[in-house]
C-alpha cells in the first residue's frame, strides 16, 4: 500500500519544486500511479455522484438576491419565527408604526407561518415600491376565508394580478372613467340631497349615512333608486358587512392554516364553514338578483345609466355573451362592494370632527355664507371658491384615514431595496396612518387643522401633500372609484355644513367625544378590520337657515 506523507523529508522536495498545479499533477508525481489514477476516479466518481445532486438543488436555490439581508425587524425565533410579533387586535397600525420607530427603519420585516410580511413607513418608500415597481407589487396575497370559501376571490378587490382582474379593471375604467367626473355630478348632488332629508330626523347617524352610501352605490352600479332598490338595500349592505367580518385578519383560523379550509360543516367547530357557505349564498343572491333587474332594463330600453347597463350596451356580441354577462356581475358587485361602506367611514368622521371641533365648523360656515349667500346649496360648480370647505375634506381624510393600511399588495418576484431582500410572496402592507401623521409633512399631526392645507392668502396650498393620494392606494391597485368618491365626499360635506349646524347629542359626555382621539372606532376597541368605521354616536343636525334649501 502506498501512502503519500506530505510532511515527510522525500516529499518535502516534490512540494517545493515545482508546485504542482493541480491534485492530479501532484498524484502523477508520485510512486504507485496507477493504483493513485485508479483511487481518484473511484473517490471522484463517487463524489459526483453524491455531490451533484446537491450541487443542482443549491445553484437552482442560490440567486445573487439571497446575498443581501431582510429589512430589520422583531428577532426570528426558530420555527415560530415572529409569530407571537405580528400585532393583533386594535390600531395594528400603531403597533408596525412603533415598531418602525424602535427598528429606526422605515421598512420592516416580519415573517410567520410561511408568511413574510414587509411593512412600508414613508411615502417614499410606498411610492418608489408600490407605485414605481408596480408590476411586481400589484397582486394580492390569497385569503382562504374571504376568497375560497365566501367567493368573493373572483372580485377585482382580492383578486391577484391576472386577466379577470385586468378584465375588471378594464371594465370598471371604461365604465367609471376618471378622466371624466363630470359624469356623476348629477348622481351625486342627487345622493346629497337626499341625504339632507334624513339628516335632521335620523336617531342613528352612522345607520343613515349606511343605508344613503349603499342607495348612492346602488344608483353608480346598478342605476337603481328609491323605490326600485329599496328591497335590495338590506341584502347588498349585508354582504358587504359580512365581507368586512370574513376578510378580518386574524378572525378566522383558516386563513393561517389553509388546510382547514377541508373540513366539511358538520364537523365540530367548522362554524366557519357554515358562516362561509351563508355569506357565499348571500353573496350569489346579491350578485345576480340586481344584476338581473338592470340587464331586463337594459333590454327594454329604460335603464338610468349606469356601470351594469354601459358594460351590456358595451358587449360585443360576435363573442360568447354568457361569459361577457359573468364578468360585468363580477364587476358590478366588487364596484358596489367597494363604495358602500367607505364614504361613510369618512362622513362618520367628519362629523365627529365637527363635534370636537366646533372653532373649525364656525369657519366653515362663515366661508359658505359669504361666498353662497343665504338659501343657497352648494354645487360641484363652488369647488374652487370654496377652498375652506376642500381643506375640511382633505384634513378629515388625513386624520383619520379609512383604511389605516391601505389593503394588503404581494410581491410577485424577489426584490431588492434600500440594500435590503424583499421576498418574492411577500404580503407588503403601507403604513398610511403613519404617512399622514408624519410630523414633517403634517405639524402636529394629532391636531384636527384644516387650515394646515391653506397659504396665507387662504387658497390651496399645494406644496402640502394632499391625503387623497395615499388614502385611495397605490399603483395599478389605486381605488377606481376615487374620483367619484372624492366629489361625493367634497358635495356632501359642503352642502351638510351649509344646511346644519352640527351639535352633539344626548351622549355628549360619553368619552368618544372627551377624548377624542381614543376609542372612537369600532377598530380601536375590537380586532383590527379592513375598514376603520366610528363607532355610533348621537348627534343632532340644527337647520341654519329659516330658508328651506330643498
Ligand atoms: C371614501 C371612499 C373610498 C376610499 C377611501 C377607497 C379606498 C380604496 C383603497 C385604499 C383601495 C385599495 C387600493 C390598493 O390596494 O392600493 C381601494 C380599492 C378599490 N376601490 Fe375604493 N375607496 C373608496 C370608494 C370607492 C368607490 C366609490 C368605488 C366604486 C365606485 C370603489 C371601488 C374600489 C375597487 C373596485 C377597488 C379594488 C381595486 C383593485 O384591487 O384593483 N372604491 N379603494
Amino acid at each position: 500500500m502506498c501512502i503519500i506523507h506530505p510532511h515527510s523529508q522525500s516529499q518535502e522536495s516534490n512540494w517545493a519544486s515545482p508546485a504542482p498545479s493541480s491534485l492530479y499533477s501532484l498524484l502523477e508525481t508520485q510512486p504507485c500511479q496507477g493504483v493513485h489514477k485508479m483511487a481518484y476516479a473511484l473517490t471522484a466518481a463517487a463524489a459526483t455522484i453524491f455531490a451533484l445532486p446537491i450541487l443542482l438543488l443549491l445553484h437552482s436555490l442560490w440567486k445573487p438576491s439571497r446575498l443581501y439581508p431582510l429589512p430589520p425587524g422583531p428577532k426570528k425565533l426558530p420555527i415560530v419565527e415572529n409569530m407571537f410579533d405580528i400585532p393583533t387586535g386594535a390600531c395594528i397600525w400603531l403597533k408596525y408604526a412603533e415598531m418602525c420607530q424602535k427598528y429606526k427603519s422605515d421598512i420592516i420585516h416580519l415573517s410567520a407561518l410561511g408568511n413574510s410580511i414587509v411593512v412600508l413607513n414613508s411615502a417614499k418608500m410606498v411610492s418608489d415600491l408600490l407605485d414605481n415597481r408596480g408590476s411586481i407589487y400589484s397582486s394580492r396575497p390569497p385569503a382562504i376565508m374571504l376568497g375560497e370559501l365566501m367567493g368573493w376571490g373572483t372580485s377585482a378587490v382580492f383578486r391577484p394580478n391576472d386577466d379577470l382582474w385586468k378584465a375588471q379593471r378594464k371594465i370598471l375604467n371604461q365604465a367609471l372613467p376618471p378622466t371624466d367626473p363630470q359624469k356623476f355630478h348629477q348622481k351625486e348632488l342627487s345622493a346629497t340631497h337626499d341625504l339632507l332629508r334624513v339628516l335632521p330626523y335620523t336617531d342613528n347617524v352612522m345607520q343613515s349615512l349606511q343605508t344613503w352610501a349603499a342607495a348612492f352605490i346602488m344608483d353608480i352600479t346598478y342605476g337603481l333608486k328609491g323605490e326600485e332598490a329599496e328591497p335590495y338595500l338590506p341584502m347588498g349592505m349585508a354582504a358587504v358587512k359580512s365581507m368586512g367580518i370574513g376578510g378580518t385578519p386574524g378572525a378566522f383560523y383558516v386563513d393561517q392554516i389553509p388546510i382547514l379550509k377541508h373540513i366539511p360543516g358538520w364537523f365540530p367547530g367548522a362554524d366557519f364553514q357554515r358562516k362561509a357557505r351563508g355569506w357565499s349564498d348571500l353573496r350569489m343572491n346579491m350578485t345576480e338578483s340586481i344584476f338581473n333587474v338592470t340587464k331586463e332594463k337594459v333590454a327594454m330600453g329604460i335603464a338610468a345609466p349606469s356601470l351594469t347597463s354601459f358594460a351590456l350596451e358595451e358587449m360585443d356580441h360576435k363573442q360568447d355573451l354568457a361569459s361577457q354577462e359573468d364578468l360585468i356581475k363580477i364587476t358590478a358587485v366588487t364596484a358596489f362592494s367597494g363604495g358602500a361602506d367607505t364614504p361613510v367611514s369618512v362622513l362618520g368622521e367628519f362629523i365627529l370632527a365637527m363635534l370636537r371641533n366646533p372653532e373649525v365648523q364656525a369657519k366653515a360656515h362663515s366661508e359658505l355664507e359669504r361666498v353662497l349667500g343665504p338659501g343657497n346649496l352648494p354645487s360641484l360648480n363652488d369647488v374652487g371658491s370654496l377652498p375652506y370647505i376642500t381643506a375640511v375634506v382633505r384634513e378629515t381624510l388625513r386624520y383619520s384615514p379609512v383604511t389605516p393600511l391601505a389593503f394588503p399588495h404581494e410581491l410577485i418576484e424577489d426584490d431588492i431595496y434600500a440594500g435590503y431582500l424583499l421576498p418574492k410572496g411577500s404580503i407588503v402592507l403601507a403604513n398610511v396612518w403613519s404617512i399622514l401623521h408624519n410630523e414633517d409633512d403634517y405639524p402636529e399631526p394629532h391636531l384636527f387643522n384644516p387650515s394646515r392645507f391653506l397659504d396665507s392668502n387662504g387658497q390651496i396650498d399645494p406644496a402640502i401633500k394632499d391625503p387623497a393620494t395615499p388614502v385611495f392606494g397605490f399603483g395599478r391597485r389605486v381605488c377606481p372609484g376615487k374620483h367619484i368618491a372624492l366629489d361625493l365626499l367634497w358635495i356632501a360635506i359642503a352642502s351638510i355644513l351649509t344646511s346644519f349646524s352640527i351639535e352633539p347629542g344626548s351622549d355628549y359626555e360619553d368619552e368618544t367625544f372627551v377624548k377624542p382621539n381614543l376609542k372612537s372606532k369600532s377598530s380601536e376597541s375590537g380586532p383590527t378590520t379592513m375598514l376603520s368605521h366610528p363607532r355610533p354616536f348621537k348627534c343632532r343636525f340644527i337647520p341654519r337657515s329659516k330658508e328651506k334649501y330643498l
